[in-house]
């Protein structure tokens, strides 16, 4: 399992948009969920009891009206709580006019005043479903009193409409069921009701929730009202041997929409790694390669950012290696450890929170285990990241990323960004994305950018990509995707 047993609102959308991605449409999944929801109706009804569906405007009610054509043999009635013209969605406008067409009773009632039941033996409630937004409005407000009124059985799609399952509560007024049917996996607040709840397998493909595909796009917020400093602050300390790794974490971040960057380098290769770019705040510590003197000071600037990315260009000499070392034993935040800053690792005790960033090699030095297909490889991660108690990004044909608890594989990129430098991009991304978000999420969601970003170098120049050419795609698939 890699989302957890109940999902959310947005963790609905996010598996909703995957299916898609794997070629599984919601309409496809509405017409499931209608038909399971036709079977427990079913199962509650006479076959001459008198069956009111109560359909809200969005896909809650469009499941309703897939289940109404299920529902032929009975007496059955549907009312459309407001305008047909105001529907929310195509496909559930689609089924509203197929309904329509058929010998089904419909009627639309937009006006709570005039919300009526015609003494019905069974209640379908599919008002509101994991798409509300606060307090109960009009005229679902009235058509819920009406119906926990009515001497009937009441069976709710998905949720009982009031209950908001982002926060797993009951809004005042919610319908009170005598039966839930809920879609693909239980939902927060349903184990808290005394009706029997019924999860209905709706054909979500599996993988869905496994591999990150355009639907994890959907974590991404960037709301009209945001303010600087909501994105994050990013540091990169890297540089020493190498110059151009930092400078191109530290772009990559801002690219994946980090407020403000910093770098911070050797004094010696300062200048260089300014002139990388205007955009590049350089902070420099003493020295010609990271060693013991500059480690307080830099985990000062560290606790004044949201997530530190080290590694990029750091080299191998000893005495950076255990700098880099007292680094992370006194850090305390979110860091992105990449490259040569990996090696020590598995002998640190810290109580930072690690998105570890290894290539396979790197994998198998601190102390995974190979193996020659990727599920398999999948569980040796798992194992290792619980071992680190870290998460691990494990770069390959695809990205393996694992926190030991939850697996997610992400298969964009090609075989274009072998090239030198890809990795240090993956880092900054992933270190931007890890300033707002969890570990496993942006690290998920790192993976698949970068290689969507390569992805669209490729598709536009062919091969012969370098790592600078990632970084002006990095926003595209970012943004330009997001279903
Ligand atoms: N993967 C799945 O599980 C699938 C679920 N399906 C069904 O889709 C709904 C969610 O649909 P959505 O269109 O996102 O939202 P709703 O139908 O729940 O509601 C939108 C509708 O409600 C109005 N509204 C919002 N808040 C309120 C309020 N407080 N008071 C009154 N009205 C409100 C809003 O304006 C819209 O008109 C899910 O539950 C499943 O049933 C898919 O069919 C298949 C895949
Ligand atoms: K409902």
């Amino acid at each position: 399992m890699t989302f957890g047993s109940e999902l959310t609102g947005r963790e609905i959308a996010i598996v909703d948009a995957n299916a898609a991605a794997l070629g599984v449409t919601r309409k496809q999944l509405m017409e499931s969920a209608g038909n399971a929801a036709a079977g427990v109706i079913r199962d509650v009804a006479d076959a001459d009891d008198r069956i009111e569906i109560v359909a809200g405007r969005g896909n809650n009610g469009g499941d309703a009206l897939v289940a109404a054509r299920f529902l032929g043999a009975y007496d059955c009635r549907i009312t459309l709580l407001g305008d047909p013209d105001d529907i929310g969605t195509d496909i559930a406008r689609e089924n509203w006019d197929a309904l329509e067409r058929s010998t089904v009773e419909t009627r639309t009632i937009g006006d709570s005043t005039a919300f009526d039941l015609s003494d019905p033996d069974v209640v379908v409630d599919a008002m509101l479903g994991t798409g509300i937004s606060g307090a109960l409005r009009e005229p679902v407000a009235t058509a819920a009193d009406t119906i926990n009124a009515a001497d009937a059985t009441v069976v709710s799609l998905d949720v009982p409409s009031g209950l908001d399952a982002a926060a797993g509560t009951l809004a005042e007024g919610a319908v009170r069921p005598d039966r839930v049917v809920t879609f693909h996996k239980p939902k927060p607040g349903l184990s808290d009701l005394d009706a029997p709840i019924e999860v209905a397998d709706i054909g979500v493909p599996p993988g869905a929730e496994y591999f990150v595909e355009r639907g994890d796009l959907l974590r991404l917020d960037r709301p009209a009202d945001s303010h600087k400093g909501d994105f994050g602050e990013v540091l990169v300390i890297g540089g020493g041997p190498y110059t151009g790794a930092p400078a191109l974490a530290a772009q990559s971040a801002l690219r994946a929409g980090a407020d403000l960057v910093r770098v911070a380098v050797p004094a010696a290769i300062a200048d260089e790694v300014q002139g990388f770019s205007e955009n590049l705040i350089v902070r420099p510590f003493d020295g010609t390669q990271l060693t013991a003197p500059a480690v307080d000071p830099l985990l000062d600037l560290a606790a004044d950012h949201d997530s530190v990315v080290l590694g990029p260009g750091l080299g191998d000499a000893e005495a950076t290696r255990s700098a880099v070392e007292d680094l992370l034993a006194d850090f305390e935040g979110t860091a992105v450890v990449d490259a040569d800053a990996l090696r020590v690792v598995p002998d640190v005790e810290t109580d930072a929170s690690l998105i570890c960033t290894p290539h396979r090699g790197e994998f198998e030095r601190m102390g995974g285990r190979d193996a020659t297909d990727w599920e398999t490889r999948a569980e040796h991660v798992a194992d290792l990241a619980a071992e680190l108690g870290a998460t691990l990004l494990v770069k390959g044909p695809a990205d393996i990323i694992s926190d030991g608890e939850s697996t997610r594989v992400s298969r964009t990129g090609n075989p274009g960004m072998t090239v030198g430098g890809t990795g240090d991009v993956l880092a900054g991304v992933t270190g931007a994305l890890a300033a707002t978000l969890d570990p496993l999420p942006a690290a998920s969601l790192g993976a698949y950018v970068t290689g969507r970003a390569g992805d669209l170098v490729v598709e536009e120049n062919g091969y012969g990509l370098v790592a600078t050419d990632l970084l002006d795609r990095v926003p595209t698939a970012m943004w330009s995707e997001r279903p």
